[in-house]
């Protein structure tokens, strides 16, 4: 399997100093106003995650998931709070800044795949470097397809591809630009058993191996429970964690926590 240090290989980067911490969240706060009505979506949210960590996040729905992953990588901002991606603060940059900072710093893996149709697996990985206009070195992008064990079919197009194999594409595409850390937003939800499994083994893998940093949303005990970490939200609070987590174990925590 190739490696991809994270966050490695970046061009054109100012040094920024180096620590422990890949995403430090403090006091994140975020309200949504629809009609008269203001629904608080994050309510004071203070989270670390250190390098070479895999984190769930869970929770019931509308429980601030998805707008707490969406904050701290940048493709939303909090009203208030601070985010830091690998010492960088994102508050206070500019739309083009934030986007560069998450181009470089980012990767991404959603449960739709969104992979580009009409390109091959190849052009879709290389579709990051291409955006960021870096020239897409060929070892890079066969690098990235070996190390999600799709080395063989760099030439085919989605439609040709299992929805698990399309998946790997996406967690290669992410981690093309070798991230300081993956964002995935239920990654296995539009998966089966199987293919879910050799998923979460390849995003566990990436963490134990090459020390990538995971962080993902997601609502099954089972997926969850390959994390180190699971970090449990409720009305946009945190509301426990749990180490070394087992599907049992979430799920008594989870039901616990809609029981309230
Ligand atoms: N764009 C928006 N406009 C208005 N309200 C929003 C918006 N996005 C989210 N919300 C509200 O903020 C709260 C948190 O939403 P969020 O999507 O983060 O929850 P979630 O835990 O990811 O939910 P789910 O598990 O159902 O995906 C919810 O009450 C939701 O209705």
């Amino acid at each position: 399997m190739t490696g991809f240090p994270a966050g490695a290989h970046r061009e054109g980067m100012t040094a920024i100093p180096d620590t422990a911490t890949a995403l430090r969240l403090r006091d994140l706060r975020k309200e949504y106003r629809v009609g008269q009505q203001t629904v608080i979506a994050l309510d004071g949210v203070t989270l670390d995650l250190p390098r070479g960590s895999f984190t769930a996040v869970m929770g019931p729905s509308g429980s601030g998931k998805s707008t707490l992953l969406h904050c701290a990588a940048g493709l939303d901002r909090p009203d208030s709070g601070t985010v830091e991606l690998a010492g960088a603060p994102l508050g206070g940059l500019s739309e083009r800044a934030l986007t560069k900072l998450r181009r470089d710093r980012a990767g991404f893996v959603f449960q739709a795949f969104n992979l580009m149709p009409s390109l091959t697996a190849a052009q879709n990985v290389s579709l990051p470097l291409r955006l960021a206009h870096r020239r897409p070195a060929l070892t890079q992008v066969e690098g990235a397809l070996a190390a999600v064990g799709l080395a063989e079919r760099a030439g085919h197009r989605p439609a040709e591809l299992s929805g698990g194999q399309q998946q790997r594409v996406a967690v290669a595409r992410a981690l093309v630009t070798s991230p300081d850390v993956l964002f995935a937003d239920e990654p296995t939800g539009a998966l089966d058993t199987k293919s879910s499994h050799q998923v979460m083994g390849l995003l566990r893998q990436l963490v134990d191996e090459h020390g990538q940093t995971v962080v993902m949303v997601t609502h099954d005990p089972v997926v969850a429970a390959w994390a180190d970490r699971v970090v449990f939200l409720c009305d946009g609070r945190i509301a426990g964690q749990l180490y070394h987590p087992t599907p049992e174990t979430v799920a008594n925590r989870l039901a616990h926590l809609e029981d309230a």
